[in-house]
């Protein structure tokens, strides 16, 4: 295991995503610059499963931000699939954008309120404009996808968001990312408007698809205790620096960072409780 701000892990070669130096800071108006992230490096491999850990205002949701394209950083490097996504042009990123699908933590605001499910499983099929389905082709493949995150088609498909359970609502969320065939999911804290029994649930499909799709997860959340299952290395971000990465296991069962061990200490004090 390593730990300390340059850990950057030997996977360069097959990576799906791997982050050079990326640098953050934000302005506000009246105060100085805030550095979010201080030159992180970190790689997700390909069917891969990476959590990305830290308490709040660590730096996490801006990580997944700048994967997703929805922000850019100051500085640095950001591979996919070997090709620097901060220096494509605006074609090459809408590509990339494809291959690299998002799900976030509150359905109620990734889900616009006026489409159906039907329109919004399909939305990203016709925003990606493929030629090759017509019409009946993609309610097909709508309907592959409902079911794959076992949602019944019929009952669903006509649908609108607020006639969801919240759980419904992000496997149509997943559905939605998952029927283009992504490479990359960045998920930020998918299941924390979840109880215990769905947050498990929708783990379990995510888990399922990843691996029927070999699909890679850079899973963000701040409850290192859902990660233990669910991925396969951890990166531990403190400050705007990832203070350790590994195995899963390893990392939780020896923590060597003192914000890691903290991380782990409070995780055994609520067992207690
Ligand atoms: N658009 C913005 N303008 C100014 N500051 C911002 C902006 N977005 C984020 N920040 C600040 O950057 C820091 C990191 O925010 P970020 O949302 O990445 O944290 P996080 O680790 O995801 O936290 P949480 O778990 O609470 O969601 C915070 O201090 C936040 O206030």
């Amino acid at each position: 295991m390593k730990t300390g701000p340059s850990a950057r892990e030997n996977q360069g070669d097959e990576a799906v995503l791997l982050a050079e130096r990326l640098r953050k800071s934000y302005r506000l108006p009246g105060q100085g610059a805030s550095n979010v992230l201080n030159g992180i490096d970190f790689a997700v491999g390909r069917n891969e499963t990476v959590g990305l850990v830290g308490g709040s205002g660590a730096g996490k949701s801006t990580i997944g931000r700048i994967v997703a394209g929805l922000e850019k950083p100051d500085g640095g490097r950001l591979l996919f699939e070997g090709k620097d996504l901060l220096r494509m042009n605006a074609r090459e990123r809408r590509h990339a954008a494809q291959d690299i699908q998002t799900v976030f933590q509150d359905p109620y605001e990734s889900l616009s309120p006026r489409m159906t499910v039907q329109q919004l499983v399909a939305e990203p099929l016709v925003i990606r404009g493929r030629k090759t389905e017509d019409a009946e082709q993609r309610r097909e493949l709508v309907r592959e996808a409902l079911e794959e995150v076992s949602l019944t088609a019929e009952r669903y498909m006509s649908r609108y968001p607020h006639e969801l359970s919240g759980g419904e609502r992000q496997r149509v969320g997943l559905a939605r990312a998952f029927i283009c065939r992504p490479r990359l999911i960045v998920a930020d804290e998918p299941t924390s408007m979840l109880d215990t029994s769905l947050r498990l649930e929708l783990l379990q499909v995510m888990k399922r698809l990843s691996v029927k799709h070999s699909v890679s997860y850079l899973f963000i959340t701040h409850d290192i205790a859902l990660t233990a299952g669910f991925c396969d290395r951890l990166l531990v971000l403190n400050c705007g620096e990832i203070v350790e990465a590994g195995p899963v296991r390893d990392l939780i069962a020896r923590p060597q960072h003192p914000y890691t061990q903290s991380l782990i200490g409070a995780l055994k004090e609520l067992d207690r409780f």
